[in-house]
């Protein structure tokens, strides 16, 4: 079993995915390849339903493949998803406090998230869905002013006393 990556938008599943293996999957870049579009068009053209139903399809294959992997933010709104998380031991929740997200999603101009188009939408979101992933975690890493490369060393460290 390898580390699995969740938290809300803009924690920095992607970005700290990459620095703990050269083996590890970003599933919204899964995703992409599979439907062969941006997910933002995905949404736009087919709605949240169907890209939730893709994105257990992907996770339940990426799950087998042992790789280091990077989950969306909205992981945790599937049971299916949950049953799978609930059978790993290595979930590591990248928490932070809403605002401090929120300045990064702004800031990000390499990714399109389609439910962080509205500050109040996405804060909901983030009430509904911070409870699921403290639930769900075995390790909670705090990541507001820390940079990328301390997050995956806490990772490594912890993974180490395992
Ligand atoms: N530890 C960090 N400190 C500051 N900015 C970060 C950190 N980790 C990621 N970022 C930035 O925040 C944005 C979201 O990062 P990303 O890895 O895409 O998060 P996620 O996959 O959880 O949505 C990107 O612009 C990224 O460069
Ligand atoms: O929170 C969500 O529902 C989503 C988060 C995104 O991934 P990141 O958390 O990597 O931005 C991506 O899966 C999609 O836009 C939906
Ligand atoms: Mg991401």
């Amino acid at each position: 079993m390898s580390i699995i990556l969740i938290g809300f938008m803009g924690a920095g599943k992607s970005t700290v995915a990459k620095l703990l293996s050269n083996d590890f999957i970003d599933l919204d870049k899964m995703i992409e390849q599979q439907i062969e579009m941006p997910i933002s068009t995905f949404f736009d053209l087919f709605g949240e339903d169907d890209f939730r139903q893709v994105e257990q399809e992907v996770f339940e294959a990426a799950i087998h493949m042992d790789f280091v992997i990077a989950t969306g933010g909205g992981i945790v709104e599937n049971t299916g998803n949950l049953d799978i998380l609930g059978f790993q031991n290595q979930v590591v929740y990248l928490k932070s406090d809403f605002d401090s997200l929120w300045q990064r999603i702004l800031k990000d101009d390499k990714n399109q998230r389609p439910l962080a188009k509205d500050k109040e939408f996405a804060r909901k979101l983030f009430e509904k869905r911070t409870p699921v992933y403290e639930k769900v975690a075995d390790l909670v890493i705090a990541v507001e002013n820390k940079q990328p490369d301390k997050i995956a060393q806490e990772i490594r460290d912890w993974q180490g006393n395992l």
